[in-house]
């Protein structure tokens, strides 16, 4: 298990193609017990996680020996862009590297500060989120999203800050897909306005552009806005939109800009461009905070609960019943996605006249705005567990009730007051 994509030195990516080992799924089914009337102590609520969680992760183990692709790596050559030519380098301030696999030793550091792992370097959204989730945190950069859940799994991190969706470019898949194979609990959620920008090294005018660099969320949150700019621009996916920043000015490429933001031009030597190039105001990034343990839930406040469930394939009638359980009690849903099964991502129906038809499996996951610690939450469950082959609940947690405000800068660390 070996990803050496940043120097350790030079504070500059170098790109070896990283091996991020993940699990595979098993398939098997586990059951969940819902006592009626959870205890409101925490050694109940912990309990109560455990029979979840040891029952998911015999339905879902985490391992570290079974491949998966990994996020984004790039080589030195991009588009036929030799960025071995560099021409203005902009001196870069010596910034902590991300975390890297290779760094994952057990080795706990100590400190006063709450350490709260992100994926990205400093200048990402991200570490925004992180600031705006715990004020006074030490944040700590990681360079893929498995690496953040590692860190706090491994104790490095005590928290893992992570985006999960975006109100232009939908959900982040790949964070639904490591909740469900890390055994770490969503304790809170913060809401974080993304203003983005495009920045180019100084002196570079919009003509001489010929590609623009980012996370791929942020270049599809600036689709539009990028065509009415008239900019006929190679766009160009990097791991996180302050990485690609640094990318530009550290390789002195005057023809390509990144979007990323303003906090990041400050950072690494660039001019803005153009500002606020997201294609709606409103965007908007959710992201969930993870933790060893989870938070006990409470009733007097507004209190959000994450789960995910499978069933054994009998179409959408347990669907339609799982919505029902939460219809009938007037809970809420605030979101509802779906998933590859990996263990089992087709079924197969024989049909002797017409063949054998393929079904795609799904795993299900539902938010719902109810806290654990009410019965109806508690019932709903019970019912839901009822016609599912898999059920875990992610976490019940504090809701980020922040007043909206689409035009607060997504870089300001105010508290959203959800911290656990
Ligand atoms: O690249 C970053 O700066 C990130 O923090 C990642 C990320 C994402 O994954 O969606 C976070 C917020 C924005 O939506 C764009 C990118």
């Amino acid at each position: 298990m070996e990803a050496t994509i940043q120097s350790r030195f030079t504070n500059q990516k170098l790109y070896k193609v990283p091996t991020v080992r993940c699990s595979a799924t098993t398939g098997k089914a586990a059951s969940v017990f819902f006592p009626n009337g959870l205890g409101s102590n925490r050694a109940d609520w912990q309990s109560m996680c455990a029979i979840i969680n040891s029952n998911s992760a015999g339905l879902i183990p985490y391992n570290s020996s079974s491949s998966s692709s990994g996020d984004n790596a790039k080589a030195p050559m991009i588009n036929g862009h030799d960025t071995s030519a560099t021409l203005d380098i902009v001196p870069v301030p010596k910034l902590p590297r991300p975390l890297s696999i290779s760094d994952l030793s057990p080795a706990p550091m100590h400190g006063s500060e709450l350490r709260v792992a992100y994926q990205g370097v400093p200048g990402a959204y991200s570490e925004a989120a992180a600031g705006k989730a715990y004020p006074k945190c030490d944040a700590i950069p990681c360079d893929q999203f498995e690496v953040a859940f590692q860190a706090v799994e491994l104790w490095i991190a005590d928290r893992a800050v992570l985006p999960v969706e975006n109100s232009l470019g939908g959900s982040i898949h790949r964070n639904y897909d490591l909740l469900l194979r890390h055994r770490l609990h969503i304790v809170g959620e913060v809401q974080l306005p993304v203003h983005h920008c495009l920045l180019a090294l100084p002196g570079v005018r919009k003509e001489c552009l010929t590609r623009v660099m980012s996370h791929p969320q942020a270049l599809a949150q600036c689709e539009h806005t990028l065509t009415s700019l008239g900019l006929n621009v190679a766009r160009e996916a990097f791991d996180d939109t302050a990485g690609a920043a640094e990318y530009v000015a550290t390789n002195g490429l005057r023809d390509t800009a990144a979007i990323a933001s303003s906090r990041a031009a400050e950072l690494y030597g660039l001019e803005v461009l153009a500002d606020g190039i997201q294609d709606d105001s409103g965007n908007v990034t959710r992201f969930v905070m993870l933790a060893r343990e989870p938070v006990v839930p409470r009733t007097d406040r507004p209190f959000k609960t994450s789960i995910v469930f499978a069933h054994n394939g009998e179409g959408t009638s347990v669907l339609f019943k799982v919505l029902a359980a939460f219809a009938f009690r007037d809970i809420s849903l605030t979101k509802i996605e779906s998933r590859p099964h990996r263990s089992q991502p087709i079924r197969l129906v024989d049909d002797a006249d017409a063949g054998t038809a393929k079904h795609f499996e799904y795993m299900f996951y539902i938010d719902f705005q109810a806290s654990l610690a009410e019965p109806r939450a508690q019932n709903a469950l019970a019912e839901v567990q009822e016609y599912t082959s898999f059920l875990r609940v992610l976490g019940s947690y504090p809701m980020d009730m922040t007043p909206w405000s689409s035009s607060s800068s997504s870089t300001s660390a105010s508290s959203s007051g959800s911290s656990s």
